[in-house]
């Protein structure tokens, strides 16, 4: 859909092609703070879709709902099962915003295994996934290195690591591309590029999205102000500006690429 409008929703039925369904989601902190206001939001399984939104616009806060952390009003449903608040769910994974909140163990493997040993599986299994997920993630060589002395880089790819070692079919990152050098954030992407899962992806980081995503949601005053492809609502130039962000330098008329080729 490359509509700029909010996508209105059916109600929430079993269906298991939608890896996300939100109706009706509203959130207010105990500070009065309504952050978000009555949202509806669709994710088909293995969509790519970005999240973007001016600082302060709940981005990180609907991931939070989504996971089941914070409780709004409202239904939320992943894979076509209810997400009730406190209930853990492996199938949906949160890749933190900043890779030391979610790792402190006193080794990469024993990070990684964190999440199966806490599911009871087997120890073989619990092998199997750790290594599995630290060859996704292309970080298999940091096994036994301490999570706390890795570069920004490596901790990123380590915390991705560790969640998909959860196996989830949606995966929220927030912010992956923070933070990270060049060659981390182009080893990010491709990653991103070929992943399986279906993924939410909060981000500042507009070029990224749109070399990932499939689609993309802006998110402000507590609204999905639009929902659409990406060179369709990032290349909105008044949009952007209406809420506080910049159309891509790519999408201008005269970006030219590495090679001097004018798009
Ligand atoms: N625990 C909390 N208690 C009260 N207000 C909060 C709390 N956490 C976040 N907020 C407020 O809720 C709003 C949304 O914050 P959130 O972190 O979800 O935004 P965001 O879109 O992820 O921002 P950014 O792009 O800066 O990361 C902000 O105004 C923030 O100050």
């Amino acid at each position: 859909m490359t509509s700029l409008a909010p996508r209105p929703s059916q109600t929430i039925e079993t269906d298991v092609s939608r890896a996300l369904a939100v109706e009706h989601l509203s959130f207010c902190y105990p500070t009065g703070k309504q952050v978000l206001d009555d949202i509806f939001l669709e994710i088909r399984a293995n969509e790519r879709v970005g999240l973007v939104g001016p600082n302060g616009s709940g981005k990180t806060t609907l991931f939070l709902l989504l996971c089941g952390v914070l409780a709004g009003e409202g239904l939320i449903s992943v894979f076509g099962r209810q997400v009730i608040p406190g209930e853990f769910r492996p199938e949906v994974g949160l890749v933190f915003q900043n890779p030391d909140d979610q790792l402190f163990c006193p080794t990469v493997r024993d990070d990684v295994a964190f999440g199966p040993q806490n599911l009871q599986l087997a120890t073989e299994e619990i092998d199997r996934r750790v290594r599995d997920a630290l060859a996704l993630a292309g970080v298999s060589a940091l096994t036994e290195r301490v999570p706390h002395q890795l570069s920004g880089g490596e901790k990123c790819m380590v915390a991705i690591a560790a969640v998909l070692a959860m196996q989830p079919q949606l995966v929220l990152y927030d912010e992956p591309s923070a933070n990270l050098d060049l060659r981390a954030r182009r080893r990010l992407i491709e990653f991103l590029q070929s992943a399986r899962q279906s993924m939410l992806i909060s981000s500042h980081d507009l070029e990224m999205v749109l070399e990932v995503c499939d689609r993309v949601v802006l998110l402000d005053g507590g609204r999905i102000v639009a929902d659409g492809a990406p060179a369709v609502v990032l290349g909105n130039r008044a949009l952007m500006e209406a809420h506080g962000l910049e159309k891509p330098h790519s999408l201008s008329p005269h970006h030219r690429d590495a090679t001097g080729e004018q798009a």
